[in-house]
């Protein structure tokens, strides 16, 4: 048996760290060990202090004072310094035994996620070589984006990318379904859980927009135009088509206050990691079920 860990990765404010503690709490209370890695050189409030925290090894904040980098640019910086230092990880995960689930927590900025190469690097290493952990990532996306619809696609399009970068198992959640309870029907929920194409048509309002489909430049209201206009639903649908093709994003949901939808995902999460260890052709599995009033 090899070691097994979970990257939990996510746009900003996505529910990260809460699923991180959430998950933790389920392992302890379930007599798990896990050990826990803060890979976010940002974070700095945690319900459970992490084992190893990259900002033992370099801070977001010293960096952009003394490099003179934004955010963006200084959290770039932190990754790519930390594959210079690969031992920071490296020689305590050696130590980690297998009954432990390694839990690697992930900064908010997409662009690590789609834009540079580093996280690829960083996943071939933990997965390769003397580590040899068998990893699954896990994609979280707020719940509350279904309510607008090409914010939604536009998330799921960033957990397609980064699943088609990372190539390892991936699972992705929707976070914070408590926020949703109550707001939106069973059946409508299920079409946002495996993407369906025709959410993005809305019949009649886009048919009127695509009667003002030119757009000039000239016009102070083209910004306007260009986001609500048949320019915006012909890319809508092609984004929504491009999802379609691959047939591969589902999500499952997330809400951290009931441990039963936690377990559900742990097991889920468990079941992807034995399976790709196993090298198995992967059975589809029933959606994890919470309570949706409607
Ligand atoms: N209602 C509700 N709020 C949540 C849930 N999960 C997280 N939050 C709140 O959402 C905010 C962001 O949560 P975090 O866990 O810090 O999100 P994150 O993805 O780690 O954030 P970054 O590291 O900044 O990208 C916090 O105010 C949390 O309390 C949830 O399931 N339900």
């Amino acid at each position: 048996m090899s070691k097994f860990g979970v990257v939990v990765m996510g746009p900003a404010g996505a529910g990260k760290t809460t699923f991180c503690t959430a998950l933790i709490e389920h392992l302890r209370a379930n007599r798990r060990s896990c050990f826990y890695v803060n890979l976010d050189p940002a974070a700095s409030e945690f319900t459970f202090e992490p084992d190893l925290d990259i900002k033992e090894l370099i801070s977001l904040d010293d960096v952009m004072e003394e490099m003179s980098l934004g955010p963006n640019g200084g959290l770039i910086y932190c990754f790519e310094f930390l594959l210079e230092n690969l031992d920071f990880l490296t020689i305590p995960l050696e130590q980690v035994t297998e009954e432990y689930l390694i839990i690697i927590d992930m900064p908010g900025q997409i662009e690590l996620y789609t834009h540079v190469p580093v996280l690829p690097s960083l996943v071939k290493h933990l997965m390769r070589g003397s580590l040899n952990i068998n990893m699954c990532a896990a994609y979280l996306l707020e719940s509350t984006f279904v309510v607008d619809k090409p914010k939604f696609f536009s998330g799921t399009l960033s957990a397609m990318s980064a699943m088609l970068m990372l190539e390892m198992p991936h699972v992705n959640i929707l976070s914070k379904m408590d926020l949703i309870k109550g707001t939106i029907k069973r059946k409508d929920l299920k079409r946002f859980l495996a993407p369906d194409v025709n959410l993005l048509d809305d019949g009649e309002a886009a048919k009127k927009r695509s009667k003002a489909s030119e757009v000039s430049f000239d016009d102070p209201a083209a910004t306007t135009n260009i986001m609500t206009g048949a320019s915006f639903d012909r890319l809508n649908r092609a984004v929504a088509q491009l999802i379609d093709d691959f047939s591969m994003v589902s999500f499952l949901q997330l809400n951290v206050q009931d441990e039963d939808s936690v377990g559900a995902i742990l097991s889920y999460i468990d079941d992807s990691i034995q399976y790709h260890e196993a090298q198995e052709p992967r059975e589809p599995k029933e959606d994890v079920e919470v309570e949706v009033e409607g």
